[in-house]
């Protein structure tokens, strides 16, 4: 059984002084969680801030991006070995980079395998728009990004991967997906496309839900048994909010284990 996990996705959002404060609140309600893992990705200019706030908790930090080389001429960018000691995860290949950016699945493979071989864990993020939901193109879709995000990486340490499945349709619209979409996705072509790459190991990597998660559906999803926790947007940009849906996540697991 995988781990339960959290993750709060701050996007661009929190000055360095707002998000140490998120951060600190946070750690205040971390003994409430009942062992779900809780990971913060702030901006990366508050990584060191958010770090030193959770230190000697159970908090873990994650960075938003990362680009694939260690080093060079890449303005604005930041490498996987700036990252290291800094955060334990990245997530990966987000929808809003996807799509805001023009990052490709390519590209996203890249920096996945260039996180395992810094020991970074990535959150490798896949999920079809409207347009392709409603053109019957979801299953398949999601096999790609799953399948294309992760060549190359058979044989090494996955150890930490997780994936998010975010349709961007549910994104900060308020709109989640029910249960039972997000579980059919899951739960069919992203584990199988996981199980054609990596054998039983497979049903050892975590898989998240995200796409306007919050403390009123979240045990609904973390109910189905091929959902493991969420990557969470809006509703983790206030510790009380973020923290109760961690707890509430660990209760719909222990009464589905
Ligand atoms: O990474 C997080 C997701 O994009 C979900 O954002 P949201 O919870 O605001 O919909």
């Amino acid at each position: 059984m995988p781990a339960t996990i959290v993750a709060g996705n701050w996007k661009m959002n929190t000055t360095l002084e707002e998000a140490r404060e998120l951060a600190e609140g946070v750690r205040s309600l971390a003994d409430n969680t009942g062992g779900v893992e809780t990971i913060l990705c702030p901006p990366a200019i508050s990584l060191s801030a958010v770090k030193e706030a959770v230190s000697g908790s159970t908090v873990k930090v994650g960075a938003q991006n990362m680009h694939w080389e260690d080093s060079g001429a890449f303005t604005g960018e930041v490498s996987p070995a700036m990252l290291v000691g800094l955060c334990e995860y990245v997530i990966l290949g987000h929808s809003e980079r996807r799509q805001l950016f023009g990052e490709t699945d390519a590209q996203i493979n890249q920096k996945v395998k260039a996180a395992f071989r810094h020991g970074l864990k990535p959150i490798l993020c896949v999920g079809e728009t409207l347009e392709e939901r409603e053109s019957g193109q979801a299953r398949e879709i999601m096999a790609r990004q799953v399948m294309s995000g992760l060549d190359g990486t058979v044989g090494l340490d996955i150890n930490g991967l997780v994936v998010a499945y975010e349709p961007v349709w549910a994104i900060g619209t308020g709109q989640a997906a029910t249960p039972d979409i997000a579980a059919e996705i899951m739960g069919g072509s992203i584990l199988e496309a996981l199980h054609s790459l990596f054998g039983p190991d497979a049903d050892d990597i975590p898989l998240l839900y995200g796409g306007s998660v919050n403390v009123g559906n979240i045990a609904d999803f973390a109910s189905q048994s091929c959902i493991h926790g969420a990557l969470v947007g809006g509703a983790s940009l206030q510790a009380e909010s973020f923290m109760e849906i961690a707890r509430l996540a660990g209760v719909a697991k222990s009464g589905n284990s």
